[in-house]
């Protein structure tokens, strides 16, 4: 058993839909490590974006126990999360998004979080002025301000060119190693979840859990042998081949 993360034991949810009932899980279990980078991988509509909405909070299961631990002691998590779309605040500058919730925040610590970002030239500029990625950038900043037990991220790199989205991966890696902070990413893309996991939890067809360890470190060469057959049983999982 992990000693810190997220305990999910025999969670069910469903959506009431007029009359009929549209279940998303029935009976699911998986841990989540807080300390490791895991990766949630399905296809659309398999109900990713549902169990994140739950581990944040934001929604509620309808049975099962899901519980965070940090060394074997159930605590309330503090969990940042990062949607797919910014959702910056347009009338408010990068520094402003960033320490928007966090109106403790001293121009030290605002500073960290800029510079690890790489944000400090445009500190001052507006969400319309940023590219996409910087925009990603923001956001992530301002869910590390919350000072967050574990990180969740939603799609966030979807909307991004594939050469954007690669060093934004490498920034969740570099994020993840100077922080030491857990993260959960939710994505449809096998390698983006090859890229950066050190654990991949596939949510299959018939709703259960698949689960892989990736013992690798992060300079990851997709194109070997390894990968190349991981992605196939992946794909074999996900019912694709
Ligand atoms: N509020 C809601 N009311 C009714 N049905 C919902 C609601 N939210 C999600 N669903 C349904 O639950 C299922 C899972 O949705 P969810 O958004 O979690 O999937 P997903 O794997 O994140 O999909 P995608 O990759 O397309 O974002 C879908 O069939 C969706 O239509």
């Amino acid at each position: 058993m992990i000693k810190t993360g997220f305990i999910i034991k025999n969670l069910c949810k469903k959506f009431k839909i007029e009359d009929d009932e549209h279940i998303v899980f029935s009976d699911i279990s998986l841990e989540i490590p807080g300390d490791k980078i895991t990766v949630i991988l399905g296809e659309s509509g398999c109900g990713k974006t549902t169990l994140l909405r739950i581990l944040s909070n934001l929604d509620t299961s309808d049975k099962g126990e899901v519980s965070y631990i940090d060394n074997k002691h159930k605590i309330k998590p503090k969990v940042g999360v990062v949607f797919q779309e910014s959702r910056l605040m347009p009338w408010l500058t990068v520094k402003e998004n960033i320490s928007f919730h966090s109106k403790k925040m001293d121009d030290k610590d605002l500073n960290k979080y800029l510079s690890m970002m790489k944000l400090e030239k445009f500190k001052n500029s507006y969400p319309s002025e940023l590219s996409g990625g910087m925009a990603n950038r923001v956001s992530i900043a301002r869910a590390l301000s919350y000072n967050p037990d574990i990180l969740l991220m939603d799609e966030p790199f979807a909307a991004l060119d594939y050469f954007t989205r690669r060093k934004m991966q490498k920034e969740v890696i570099n994020i993840h190693e100077k922080t030491k902070k857990g993260v959960v990413f939710v994505t449809h893309n096998i390698d983006e979840a090859l890229a950066i996991a050190d654990k991949i939890l596939v949510i299959k067809k018939d709703k259960s859990i698949k689960e892989f360890i990736i013992k690798d470190d992060y300079s990851r060469d997709l194109g070997n042998s390894y990968y190349i057959d991981l992605k196939k049983i992946i794909l074999n999982e996900l019912g694709e081949e």
